[in-house]
């Protein structure tokens, strides 16, 4: 598959849950996702309940903060000893081992946090909490979705390995991260060091993660034969992709797909500013995992190992900001 399917969650309204009226619209939605999944492990959801507005206005919150100086972002570096919230400089973060350098930097906010605040965009935590909030639902859907399409007899599985099942996030228990980027535009004058990228091929670290993204385009998702191809942004769609828990958890049924953004080659790219922002769904932090039964593992051939998700996400996280 070379297309990246799309799929309206408008049909099944904005319970997290089947009922006897939508049962036929989930089991249709549920076979959509196992194509999506299956085939190249990236959809776009439409009609998903997230207002527009709360998008734009995390975009343009994120835009502002990231406008500012140098000095006055660095006062929010991340700090790995303590945890992965704040800002990481461009660089700071290269996502292979191929890449020498990574045009992106980024705000990380990994739970809400009531006393955490950016004194000179002050709208940017809360705009993103705001976001974060409105994607529990659709991630909920999508979870039980994904149950459904495996035919597993617990449709609950994969909702009560995020937050406990439960729908506000409790700290320290999930360490669920939305990230807003930016690619800053790369000036005539700038000598583009070889191996460059606005962000390395790689993998997602959790289960899934919803990406939103501006008008600029640039991702780039690996299909399984091995060609690239690109996410063209759709205005308002979520962008989905599994990440390497869905993938163990399936026992590569539903392989996390490498995506990337290059330098874009043509010029008025090049010098135009691209913004993203990401949810990371993770599982709770202690969660074990393992692939969910012999019968999804049939066929791919490959073994794969149990993980508690803390250690998994520590190892790909350290590894990620060695440079
Ligand atoms: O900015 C993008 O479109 C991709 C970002 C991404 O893949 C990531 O942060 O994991
Ligand atoms: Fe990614």
């Amino acid at each position: 598959m070379d297309t990246i399917p799309v799929i309206d969650f408008g049909l099944i309204g904005t319970s997290d849950k089947k009922t006897s009226d939508t049962e036929e619209q989930w089991k249709i939605l549920s076979e959509n996702v196992f194509n999506a999944l299956s085939r190249i492990g990236f959809m776009y959801i439409i009609k998903h309940g997230i207002p527009q507005s709360k998008i734009d206005h995390a975009f343009a919150e994120s835009e502002g903060f990231f406008q500012q100086p140098d000095v006055i972002k660095e006062k929010y570096l991340i700090d790995m000893s303590k945890n992965y919230r704040g800002y990481t400089r461009p660089g700071q973060q290269i996502l292979s081992h191929t890449s020498f350098h990574e045009f992106r930097e980024c705000f990380s906010i990994e739970e809400p946090d009531e006393a955490y605040t950016v004194e000179e965009t002050p709208g940017l935590i809360s705009s993103i909490e705001d976001l974060r909030k409105h994607c529990r639902l659709p991630v909920r859907q999508l979870l039980r979705l994904i149950a459904m399409a495996l035919k597993l007899d617990d449709e609950d599985y994969f909702v009560n390995n995020y937050n406990g099942g439960r729908l506000h996030q409790d700290p320290g228990l999930n360490s669920s991260m939305v990230r807003t980027h930016y690619y800053p535009p790369i000036p005539e004058e700038i000598q583009i060091p070889a191996n460059s990228v606005r962000c390395s091929e790689h993998t997602d670290f959790g289960i899934l993660t919803f990406l939103f993204q501006d008008a600029m385009g640039g991702l780039e998702v690996k299909a399984l034969a091995g060609n690239w191809i690109k996410a063209n942004p759709i205005r308002g769609a979520i962008l989905v992709n599994t990440g390497d828990i869905m993938e163990l958890w399936t026992g590569g049924l539903f392989p996390a797909t490498p995506h990337r953004v290059l330098i874009p080659e043509e010029e008025i790219q090049k010098r135009t500013k691209r913004q993203s922002i990401t949810y990371f769904v993770n599982p709770d932090s202690e969660t074990l995992v393992s692939p969910l039964s012999s019968k999804l593992c049939h066929g791919s051939g490959r073994s794969f190992e149990s993980v508690i998700f803390r250690d998994h996400y520590q190892k790909r996280l350290e590894a990620s900001y060695k440079y």
